[in-house]
């Protein structure tokens, strides 16, 4: 079965090739009218704030609002930095139930694990170049023609790239790929919380930097205590002179669902000390219920790797036509 799928997984590949080059013209088949939405997480075992706000809270509202929705787990793009195997394998199946935690529904999305649709290929084909990460992640979305993409803004340039290309391959080739959209939500850059001119990161070197979802009260009490902001004791929204107080409001509101006029309003007469504890109070609220769900779902590897496979086993179903009919345009078959 397993081997099945790999020998239909092979020459997914083929199309990033062809994009430079080929035939200048060739008719034009009929463009996929089908919307379809896909997004990828690096298996950083949990999420962030930065994540979850930025990414996976609008992810759980599109595969309510579209019939055909993929996340995928990019582990191909973890291994831009050395990797330990039993540890990746592990962050894998933990990032799989954060994102179930967080409200991913394996009944609505597909939800996969990049190398089980792309392995086979990369074996045989696989070159740095084919591997840099911008073409990966282009591969990523045009393999199953999708239409949106829900992201933060640090992904926006890598999107203009995937733009480009499937421009590019419909120009040589005649309307075949959608060109994909970004859908960016207000939260596009979560902001450090000890340098808010920089975004929240997983790889930030300083541990306060960063609430994980899965934080203890405290810890996330103690972080936005510590978290930069300025001289000025009042609460004011004002993201370019005040960057670190407006994080915290922008926050604030994403975890309330209230806008941000009403949480500045809601703070009148509060300073900033006493303001960074009911914003982290908002927060913990927020992450309890997903906190709780996550340590269910952490006890639980054998469904967690079913829902992978099952997963997986979708989007290779999905791939393998658009693999077969690039393959055709291009004159492969
Ligand atoms: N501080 C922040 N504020 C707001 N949003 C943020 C913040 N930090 C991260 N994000 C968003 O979280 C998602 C996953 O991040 P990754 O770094 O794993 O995301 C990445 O490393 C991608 N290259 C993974 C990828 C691979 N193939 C794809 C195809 C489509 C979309 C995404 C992918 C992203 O949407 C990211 O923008």
């Amino acid at each position: 079965m397993a081997l099945r799928s790999m020998r239909k997984a092979r020459g997914c590949w083929s199309f990033i090739r062809a994009l430079h080059e080929g035939p200048k013209t060739v008719p034009a088949p009929q463009k996929d009218a089908v919307h379809r939405v896909f997004s990828g997480i690096q298996p950083t075992g949990v999420p962030h704030l930065g994540n979850y706000l930025g990414a996976i809270e609008s992810w759980v509202r599109l595969q309510d609002q579209h019939d055909s929705v993929l996340y995928s787990i990019v582990d191909l793009h973890s291994i831009t930095v050395p990797q330990d195997p039993a540890a990746l394998q592990q962050s894998i199946l933990d990032m799989t139930a954060a994102l179930l935690a967080c409200g991913i529904n394996p009944e609505k999305s597909i939800l996969f694990q990049q190398s089980q649709v792309k392995t086979a290929q990369q074996k045989q084909e696989g070159t740095a170049g084919l591997l840099m990460y911008p073409v990966l992640q282009a591969a990523d979305i045009l393999l199953y023609k999708s239409t949106y993409v829900p992201v933060g803004e640090d992904q926006v340039q890598h999107m203009e790239l995937v733009q480009d290309l499937a421009r590019g391959f419909n120009k040589k080739y005649g309307e075949f790929f959608p060109v994909p959209t970004s859908i960016l939500t207000p939260m596009k850059k979560v902001k450090s919380l000890r340098d808010p001119s920089a975004k929240m990161s997983k790889s930030d070197p300083n541990k306060m930097a960063t609430i994980s979802i899965t934080d203890s009260p405290e810890e996330i009490v103690k972080k936005f205590r510590k978290a930069v902001t300025d001289f000025t004791s009042e609460v004011t929204y004002d993201p370019v002179g005040r960057p670190g107080v407006s994080n915290m409001l922008a926050i604030h509101a994403a975890v309330t669902g209230l806008t941000v006029e009403e949480v500045v309003r809601r703070s009148v007469g509060i300073d900033t000390a006493h303001y960074k504890l009911l914003v982290a109070e908002a927060v913990i609220e927020k992450l309890a219920p997903i906190k709780r769900e996550l340590e269910k779902l952490k006890q639980n590897k054998d469904y967690l790797e079913k829902v992978l496979q099952a997963g997986s086993a979708k989007a290779k179903e999905l791939a393998y036509p658009v693999c077969q009919e690039v393959k055709k345009l291009v004159g492969f078959l």
